[in-house]
């Protein structure tokens, strides 16, 4: 079995957790409403401008000038794929500049941001690619348990597409077998602290989902907000 089967089989029941959460069912069925997708879009794209950076901290902690060549077509592939796919969402929700500079990240999207910024500030490469797997990869089993279904919601067709893709396949495999590769040689410390960040972010990728379900708020008005609208 390889490091990275054994993550796998370690997170089963927390990316369970996420193919059964009604986020994730209401976009294969549509009974998701668009509301709550909006308020997701809005928060993933503060969520992956951080990953892209999280990505670049990788590429320049690479040992080798083509993991650091790799690593920098993954932070291209995130500025132009992923983002591209949200500006578009963007477009056909309606959302505004308005709503976009009044935006503050939710808890949720401000502490998996943090998660992936400890990992890549502090850590070795094999961190930061532990720590960014689960967003490749449970979106990739997503894309493939989603695949057959025929939502009514344009918006949600074009979702499943985008991870369901042989473009996006490549990738997924490509982190994999880069951390395969680190484990190699790693020690058993090493790897225990890659398993941890691995299934922390898997616990966020379900937290994430959670919270765009339940349009998740700080629990007080920002003090900042307060006084511009006084
Ligand atoms: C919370 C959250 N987790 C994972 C992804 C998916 N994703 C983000 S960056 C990236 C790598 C290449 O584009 C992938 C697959 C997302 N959009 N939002």
């Amino acid at each position: 079995m390889t490091f990275t089967d054994e993550l796998r089989q370690k997170a089963d029941p927390i990316w369970e957790a996420s193919f059964n959460h009604p986020f994730v069912q209401g976009l294969g069925d549509s009974t998701l409403p668009l509301d709550r997708f909006r308020y997701y879009v809005l928060q993933d794209a503060y969520y992956l401008s951080h990953f892209a950076r999280a990505q670049a901290l990788a590429a320049a902690k690479a040992d080798s000038l083509e993991v650091t060549n790799s690593m920098a077509k993954h932070v291209q592939g995130t500025y132009e794929a992923e983002l591209d796919l949200h500006r578009t969402f963007m477009k056909q929700l309606n959302i505004s500049e308005k709503d976009q500079q009044s935006f503050e990240p939710a808890p949720t999207a401000y502490a998996y941001t943090s998660h992936m910024y400890r990992a890549s500030q502090f850590g070795q490469l094999g961190d930061v690619i532990a720590a960014i797997l689960p967003c490749y990869w449970l979106y990739a089993e997503i894309g493939e348990q989603l695949k057959h279904k025929t939502p009514k919601e344009p918006v949600y067709q074009t979702w499943i597409k985008a991870y369901h893709s042989d473009w996006f396949m490549t990738l997924v495999k490509e982190q994999i077998d880069r951390l395969d590769q680190l484990a190699e040689t790693a020690s058993e410390a090493e790897k225990e602290r890659w398993a941890d960040l691995f299934l922390k972010s898997s616990q966020y990728e379900y937290l994430f989902w959670e919270m765009a379900y339940t349009l998740e708020k700080w629990p007080m008005e920002a003090y900042r907000k307060v006084s511009v609208t006084n």
